[in-house]
C-alpha cells in the first residue's frame, strides 16, 4: 500500500498557473494587491487541478501514540497525558475540536499507538503497538511497524477524502513527541541537536540540558543512516509521526492541499518529502511554532507558513486556525467580481 501510493504520487499540474494568474489579474482590485492570498489561490488551483478550487469541508486528523523515551523526564507531563487527551478529544473539550467546529470540519482521532487501552467509541483503533520503546535502549520500533503506522495514516487521509474533504489539516498528540521530532531532524538536516531541541510542554530550561544529552546519546546508540527515511523513522520513532507521514503522502496521491501544522507536524512532512519528493507541492504550511527547532524543519522545506501567533500546541491547532485563508483564497477566485463584469475602469497595466 506503501509503494502503491509512492507510485500514484505526481507531481502538481502547473500549466494551470497562466490561466489562474489571468483571471486573478481580472478582479477587481490592483494586481498582485491580496499578496500572498493570490499566490495561495495559484497553489491550491496547480494542488487540485481545477481553475475555482474548493477546500470545504475540510477534514482534521489528529493521530495519537506514546512514545517510550518519555521515561527519561523529557516532558513537563507524565505519558498517562496521551490518553487523557484522546478521551478529551473524543468528549469535544481541546482547542482541535473547538477550533475544527468553527471551520466546519470532519475531525478524526486515530490512535496509532498509545500505551494504554483507549474506549472504542470515537477512536479509530489503529493501534501499532502500545507506544514505542524508549529509543535510548533500543530502536523505536520495527521496520514492519513503522510501515503500518504509516499505512494507518494513509487510510485515514483517504477515508477523508472519500468523506468528501477537501483538504486537510494533520495534527498529532504524543507526550514527549519533541524529543523524538528533535531526534528525528537532527538526523535528517545534519544541524547541531541544541539549535533543535526546545521546551515543549514547557520543560524547565535546567532539564533543557539533560533532554538535549538524551538526544544525543540516542542518536549515537541507533546511528540510522540519515538518507533511509524509512530506517530513521523505525529506529527514532513515533508511531503518530509515521501515521502522519502516511496522510501525506495518501493526501498527495489524492490530490488535496495538506496544511502543516507546528513543530513535530513539519518534521513528519520532511520525512514524507524525502520518502517521495513530489509531496512538497500539496503542503501548505499553517504556522510557525514557538518551538525553536521548528524555523529549521522549515528552513529545510523552504516553508514559509502563514501564521505567527506563537502557539506551541500541536493537535492540529495552527494548521486549523489558518483554514480560513486558504478557504478565502477560494472564494476570492470563485466570487469576486472582474472590471469587465462590475463596469470598473482598468489601470496602467492593462
Ligand atoms: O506543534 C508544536 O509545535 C508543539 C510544540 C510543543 C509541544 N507540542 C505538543 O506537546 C506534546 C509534546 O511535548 P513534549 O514536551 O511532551 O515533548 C505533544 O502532544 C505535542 O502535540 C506541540
Ligand atoms: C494538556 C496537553 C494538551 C496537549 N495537546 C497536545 N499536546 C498536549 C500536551 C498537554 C500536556
Amino acid at each position: 500500500m506503501l509503494i502503491e501510493t509512492i507510485a500514484r504520487l505526481r507531481p502538481v499540474d502547473k500549466s494551470i498557473v497562466p490561466q489562474v494568474v489571468d483571471h486573478l489579474n481580472r478582479l477587481t482590485k490592483p494586481p498582485g494587491s491580496l499578496g500572498q492570498l493570490e499566490s495561495l489561490a495559484v497553489n491550491l488551483a496547480t494542488v487540485t487541478g481545477e481553475p475555482f478550487p474548493r477546500v470545504s469541508p475540510p477534514g482534521v486528523l489528529v493521530f495519537a501514540a506514546d512514545h517510550g523515551v518519555a521515561a527519561e523526564g523529557v516532558s513537563a507531563f507524565p505519558q498517562s497525558v496521551t490518553a487523557q487527551m484522546v478521551a478529551n478529544f473524543v468528549a469535544g473539550g481541546a482547542a482541535i475540536n473547538v477550533f475544527a467546529q468553527g471551520i466546519g470540519a470532519r475531525l478524526e482521532v486515530i490512535d496509532v499507538g498509545v500505551a494504554e487501552a483507549l474506549p472504542a467509541d470515537g477512536v479509530v483503533n489503529e493501534k501499532v503497538r502500545l507506544g514505542t520503546a524508549n529509543f535510548t535502549e533500543r530502536d523505536a520500533m520495527s521496520a514492519g511497524e513503522a510501515e503500518r503506522a504509516i499505512e494507518a495514516g494513509i487510510r485515514a487521509a483517504e477515508r477523508a477524502v472519500d468523506a468528501g474533504c477537501r483538504c486537510l489539516v494533520v495534527g498529532e498528540m504524543g507526550i514527549a513527541n519533541t524529543t523524538t521530532s528533535s531526534a528525528l531532524l537532527a538526523v535528517l538536516t545534519g544541524k547541531p541537536v541544541a539549535s533543535l531541541t526546545g521546551q515543549g510542554t514547557g520543560i524547565a530550561e535546567e532539564r533543557l540540558a539533560h533532554k538535549r544529552t538524551v538526544i544525543e546519546r540516542a542518536i549515537a546508540a541507533r546511528a540510522p543512516a540519515p538518507d533511509n527515511p524509512l530506517e530513521v523513522l523505525a529506529k527514532l520513532g513515533g508511531l503518530e509521526i509515521a501515521a502522519m507521514v502516511g496522510a501525506y503522502l495518501g493526501g498527495a496521491a489524492r490530490r488535496v492541499p495538506l496544511l502543516v501544522d507546528g513543530f513535530i507536524a513539519t518534521t513528519a512532512a520532511l520525512l514524507a518529502c524525502r520518502l517521495s519528493p513530489a509531496v512538497r507541492d500539496y503542503l501548505i504550511f499553517g504556522h510557525r511554532s514557538r518551538e525553536p527547532g521548528h524555523a529549521h524543519a522549515l528552513a529545510a522545506l523552504g516553508a514559509h507558513p502563514l501564521l505567527d501567533l506563537e502557539l506551541r500546541l500541536g493537535e492540529g491547532t495552527g494548521a486549523a486556525l489558518a483554514f480560513p485563508l486558504l478557504e478565502a483564497a477560494s472564494r476570492m477566485l470563485a466570487d469576486m467580481a472582474t472590471f469587465e463584469a462590475a463596469g470598473v475602469d482598468t489601470g496602467e497595466s492593462d
